[in-house]
């Protein structure tokens, strides 16, 4: 029996799981969320039970003791399980890393130069793998990088057409998030449609906290919606995904505003939040039902963004096999998918109401040219399986 622990360290929470591999069984899983916040909250499934605990967890640090307390509580016993590897998801791979990767301290000073990229992410996915290395010192750790699966997106695709020297020296290319995601559900998507990965077209709508588009030609990534950092395409909870970059020149000379300022508005104040008070569809949706105006129009505009993305990935794509929601929002929310498809018609793309209120996963009408699908995405999942083939 295989097991690989896989730890999701993201910007305020910790998300785990123990695996059974190749079966994909979860022997636990868990969650430390709200880290840093005068509440946090650990949920934790074990084979001797479940632990819920209220309290304060200061930092990432004290979200992985609070991770292993919760083992010992409700097991398995870590320290008699063999371990063969701990998967880490990292969100920043840059341009060194396209595979998974081995972690060593190299590899750690490369993953923290790259936080000024993804600094909600980079950092706490780097104090994962720290606390991780300390308290399984003989186990491989893997680190697992969203930007893997979209190392194969063509020039025309990765460049911005901006000075020869921002791109030579600064690094400055779109890059792409949610890898691993796009990656799992648009193989998953194939099998659903009966084909090998290499045979179909498929355009993957990761819509969760964090919001990406993908368009996969024969199982290789040509076209994702997220650039240099997570911050553009779609909107998001708290992202504003595209805006004008003269916005910032805007607000910079006419609202004093420091580059400061425009990262923290435009990353953690901006998207759904910004329009509607709420970054959580579900509030959303609540307030939308109260009759609430700002909230309809954010839930417009985060639709027509997914709109106009699809009609593109079409485009690039020429052939589209499949149109596939996955994530929180895209798994879950069968009116946000019916509003984003809506008048896509005469492109192929037929939703069926009914079969999209049951929620798929073929939730296209019979006849519909382009199939559209609902597809759980299992970020976990994919990251053990990499992690393992690495290490064995
Ligand atoms: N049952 C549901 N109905 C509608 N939205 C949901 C549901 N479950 C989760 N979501 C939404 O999914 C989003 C979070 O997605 P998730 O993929 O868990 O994000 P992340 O992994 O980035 O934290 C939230 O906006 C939440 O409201
Ligand atoms: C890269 C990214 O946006 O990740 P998340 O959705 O977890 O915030
Ligand atoms: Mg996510």
């Amino acid at each position: 029996m295989t097991q690989v622990l896989v730890v999701n360290s993201g910007s305020s929470s910790i998300k785990y799981r123990l695996l059974d591999l190749p079966s994909g069984h979860a022997v636990a899983k868990g969650a430390v969320e709200r880290i840093g916040e005068s509440e946090g909250l650990l949920t934790h499934r074990g084979p001797a039970g479940e632990v819920e605990r209220r309290e304060p967890v200061a930092d990432h640090a004290a979200g992985m003791r609070a991770m292993l307390a919760a083992f010992a509580e409700a097991g398995p016993d870590l320290a008699a399980v063999h371990l063969a590897a701990v998967g880490h998801r990292v969100v920043h791979g840059g341009e060194r890393f396209t595979a998974p990767t081995l972690v060593t301290d190299e590899v750690c000073e490369v993953i923290a130069s790259l936080s000024d990229l993804a600094p909600l992410h980079n950092p706490a996915n780097l104090k994962g793998i720290q606390v991780a290395r300390e308290v399984f010192p003989d186990v491989p750790h893997v680190a697992v990088f969203d930007t893997a699966f979209h190392a194969t997106l063509p020039p025309h695709a990765h460049t911005y057409a901006v000075p020869r020297e921002w791109r030579a020296e600064y690094g400055v290319r779109r890059y792409g998030f949610h890898g691993t995601s796009h990656a799992y559900v648009s193989r998953m998507s194939a099998r659903l449609l009966d084909c090998g990965p290499a045979d179909v077209n498929v355009i993957v709508l990761h819509l969760g906290n964090g919001a990406s588009v993908s368009a996969v030609r024969g199982g290789v990534c040509v076209e994702t919606s997220m650039g240099l950092t997570p911050l553009e395409g779609l909107v998001m909870g708290t992202r504003s995904g595209d805006v004008d970059p003269g916005v910032i020149f805007h607000l910079r000379r006419a609202a004093g505003l420091t580059v400061d300022d425009l990262d923290d508005a435009l990353n953690r104040r901006s998207g759904l939040l910004g329009l509607s008070g709420v970054n959580d569809m579900r509030e959303l949706i609540k307030l939308i039902d109260n009759g609430d105006e700002d909230a309809r129009l954010a839930l417009d505009v985060y639709c027509h963004r997914v709109r106009k993305y699809v009609g593109a990935y079409m485009a690039v794509l020429g052939h589209t096999d499949a149109v596939v929601f996955t994530a929180g929002v895209g798994e879950n929310n069968a009116r946000v998918r019916e509003h984003a498809l809506t008048g896509l018609g005469d492109l192929g793309v037929r939703l069926d109401h009914d079969r999209n209120e049951r929620g798929g996963p073929v939730i296209s009408a019979p006849g519909s040219p382009v199939t559209v699908l609902v597809v759980p995405t299992d970020e976990e999942l994919e990251i053990a399986t990499q992690a393992l083939a690495l290490v064995s």
